[in-house]
């Protein structure tokens, strides 16, 4: 399977969560392990033909970049750090709230979760305002961990969510 072939997996919802929103369904990719053999290929060929330091940290976002950032980091050899939705992780957090194409949310991250000058990644399936992106590499810079790049399933271009991210970005389909 080539990665063309996994965008055509992807599935446009209308009107979820809310109206006038066209939702990017990416489950059905997971229903095919070629697919996401596929992708997961794609996103480390990228970074490691892309990306000459080593990476330390892949850093996920809740909830569907955990679908890909613990296979990514298994691959790179690199450790995984969860940025999860307000009150879901133990012990001492850091927090940075944002906006994002439908609604308000609140992140936290552990504070053990990166260390200072370690290497970084940040992983999701989608970027569209670029709000949850964003404040996650807040809470990453806060750690002094330093953002080599964003990798994204899809960016939908319209709303120009890159702009508000300081890191490189990649995104292996525009939409
Ligand atoms: O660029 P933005 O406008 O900020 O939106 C992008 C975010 O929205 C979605 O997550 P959502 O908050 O719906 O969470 P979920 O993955 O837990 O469903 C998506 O997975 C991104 O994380
Ligand atoms: N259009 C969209 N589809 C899927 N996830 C999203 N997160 C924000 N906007 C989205």
């Amino acid at each position: 399977m080539d990665i063309q072939e996994v965008r055509s997996l992807i599935k446009i919802i209308p009107d979820f969560p809310q109206k006038g929103i066209l939702f990017q369904d990416i489950f059905p990719i997971f229903r095919n392990p070629k697919a996401v053999e596929t992708l997961i290929t794609h996103i480390t060929d990228h970074i490691v033909s892309n990306i000459k330091e080593k990476i330390d940290v892949v850093v996920g976002l809740e909830a569907r970049g955990f679908l890909f950032g613990p296979i990514v980091a298994l691959r790179l050899n690199a450790s995984f750090a969860p940025v999860r939705k307000r009150g879901k992780l133990p012990g001492n957090t850091i927090t940075a709230e944002y906006q994002k194409e439908y609604g308000v949310d609140v992140f936290e991250m552990q504070d053990d979760a990166i260390k200072q000058n370690q290497n970084v990644i940040i992983i999701d399936d989608l970027i569209a305002t670029g709000g949850t992106a964003s404040a996650a590499g807040e809470l990453v810079k806060k750690f002094g961990g330093n953002i080599l790049e964003y990798i994204f399933l899809i960016e939908l271009v319209e709303l120009d969510g890159c702009r508000k991210l300081k890191s490189p970005v990649y995104s292996i389909f525009k939409s």
